[in-house]
């Protein structure tokens, strides 16, 4: 992974080279901060050893008796889901992947309509083994399976901390059952059993993924000049610092859509705390250069923009054509034009003054994405050290949850009168 923070010099907000220097001092303590974390395997600092301490061989042992399914179906949301999908959606299988990570009864039914469930695996994860939208989904996926004739026994497979609902069900039904390893937040879990059982189970190389992460181990260093990573976790912060509150995070390859997605839950949740944070908005090139790139460029200066591209893919040629104006186009490529938007909005963001940082991996494959993930988790758990938040807990979202719960009868909480107290002002 290389990050180009050439574009976030001078601009409004900016950084100077002083600034970088001053801040590469506190990039050193961070940097020992975490690396002592990491050695005593504290909670979240122990996500950053997963690409050494993940054991590969027990998830390809875990989905072996399932064969080659048509398709794997992953019952699980916010972490429990989008590291494996962001996986899954960067690279191409025979075997189809489909998430269920929200309870919307129209698009559950149209799902399950669609799976043939005999040929489909079903990956039940979540690391608390209680979050109610997962429980739901699962008891509807398994009643369909009941309805559908299919032994869902033989069927599911179970990614769990040690305790709740879903352990309990592994255990009584004697269902393969993954760990989730202790110590990794569901934010941080991609490169563990969480992410990488769909990864398995879609036949790609997991062993690669991992080694990609530990690329990424290897590249941390007590310098932001020497560290991409780094580089790009302070210079969000002092960004943010200075009032780009706002992180436009603008892939440019659609394999890369859902890893936007998986960042923005690493961003919001680890970082939004006391008051500070930085929101991640979620773009695509070159899609949106038609659309919301007006108000990057021309809107508040709020916001930083970050550019993230393989700088290697497969390429469509453009045919000539001799439609008048058009011959520009003809004889050149998709992917030609495709790095000419990506090159045109880097300058029009930086002739305007908006701070832009680009990030560029090899190309997507299994060792590129494990870099990369490993790359933004350590580049947040840095900004978290920088701006000193509880980077790993999510106190506002378990708030959330429980109010939830209580408003069905799920326990006794208190969050849930807070529901009472909501003001009305109806305009009919
Ligand atoms: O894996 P689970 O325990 O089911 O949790 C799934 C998700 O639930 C919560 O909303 C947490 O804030 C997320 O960080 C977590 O990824």
């Amino acid at each position: 992974m290389d990050v180009d923070i050439g574009n976030a010099l001078e601009t409004r907000p900016g950084l100077t080279e002083e600034t970088l220097d001053r801040l590469d001092d506190r990039v050193a303590d961070a940097h020992d901060r975490i690396a002592r974390g990491m050695a005593d395997d504290e909670f979240g600092y122990a996500s950053l050893n997963l690409p050494e301490t993940a054991d590969p061989a027990a998830i390809r042992a875990a989905v072996e008796p399932f064969g080659e399914p048509e398709a794997v179906l992953t019952v699980g949301i916010g972490g429990s889901a989008l590291g494996a999908a962001t996986l899954a959606d960067a690279l191409e299988s025979d075997v189809d992947a489909h998430f269920l990570d929200n309870v919307d009864p129209d698009a559950v039914d149209a799902l399950l309509a669609d799976l043939s469930l005999a040929d489909t695996v079903v990956n039940v994860v979540s690391r608390s083994g209680t979050t109610a939208e997962t429980l739901a989904n699962f008891l509807v996926v398994r009643d369909a399976m009941d309805d559908a004739g299919v032994d869902w026994t033989e069927r599911t497979l179970v990614t769990t901390g040690e305790e709740g609902n879903l352990r309990q069900l592994a255990e009584t039904h004697d269902l393969p059952a993954l760990d989730v390893p202790e110590g990794v937040p569901g934010r941080f879990s991609a490169l563990s059993t969480v992410g990488l059982a769909v990864t398995a189970l879609q036949g790609h190389d997991v062993e690669a993924v991992l080694a990609g992460g530990r690329d990424g181990m290897d590249a941390l260093s007590g310098s932001l000049y020497e560290s991409p990573a780094y580089a790009y976790g302070a210079t969000t912060y002092a960004l943010a610092e200075r009032g780009a509150l706002t992180n436009a995070f603008m892939p440019y390859s659609e394999s890369l859509e859902t890893f936007a997605e998986w960042f923005a839950q690493l961003w919001a949740e680890s970082l939004g705390k006391d008051g500070l944070g930085q929101t991640p908005a979620r773009a695509l090139g070159a899609t949106d250069q038609h659309s919301q790139l007006q108000l990057y460029r021309a809107g508040p200066a709020d916001k930083l923009v970050t550019l993230v591209r393989p700088t290697e893919r497969a390429d469509a040629p453009i045919p000539e054509t001799d439609l008048e104006g058009l011959s520009y186009l003809g004889g050149s490529s998709l992917g030609d034009l495709l790095d000419a938007e990506f090159a045109a909005t880097e300058a029009s963001l930086a002739a305007a003054d908006v701070p832009n940082v680009r990030v560029e991996i090899d190309r997507v494959d299994e060792r590129a994405l494990g870099e990369l993930l490993f790359g933004m988790e350590a580049a947040c758990v840095l900004y978290g050290e920088l701006a000193s938040v509880s980077t790993f807990t999510q106190p506002a979202v378990e708030w959330g949850k429980k109010a939830a719960r209580g408003l069905l009868g799920g326990g006794d909480f208190p969050e849930a009168e807070a529901v009472a107290d909501k003001r009305e002002f109806r305009i009919d």
